[in-house]
């Protein structure tokens, strides 16, 4: 999976100076950070609206909540690659939270506040 995010990414990379007629990456990057916005809430909610009439037993219904998931996922790394943030600093941050329990760390933010 983390050789797929990889090889997206570099593609990524390259998208942002193509030409806008022959890429949809590069038509994002040339609409602007507003679009691609945009688009990230979009999928967001598409995702939602897929998840909640997901069944378990139906491949179609699988099938499209993968999908919007993809969607999410895509567009979320064209925003990063757009305002110059490295995915795999995402990766780190999750990397850095592995084995710490979420409510712990909710915890130790409200004993700091
Ligand atoms: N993974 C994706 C990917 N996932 C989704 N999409 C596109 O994202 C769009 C999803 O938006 P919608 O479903 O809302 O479609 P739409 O109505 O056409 O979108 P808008 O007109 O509203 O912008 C579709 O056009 C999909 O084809 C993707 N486009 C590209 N990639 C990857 O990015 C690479 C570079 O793509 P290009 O820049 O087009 O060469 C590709 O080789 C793929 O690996």
């Amino acid at each position: 999976m983390s050789d797929t995010l990889e090889q997206l990414a570099a593609v990524l990379d390259a998208r942002r100076s193509a030409d806008p007629d022959n890429s949809y990456v590069a038509q994002l990057h040339h609409r602007g950070l507003n679009k691609i916005l945009e688009k990230v809430g979009e999928e967001a909610t598409e995702t939602l609206l897929a998840a909640k009439d997901f069944e378990v037993d139906d491949a179609r219904s699988r099938q499209d909540l993968v999908g919007e998931v993809a969607d999410l996922w895509f567009h979320s790394l064209v925003m990063l690659s757009h305002l110059d943030i490295d995915h795999r600093e995402v990766l780190a941050e999750l990397a850095r939270r592995a084995g710490v329990s979420g409510l712990d760390e909710k915890a130790s933010r409200q004993r700091d506040s």
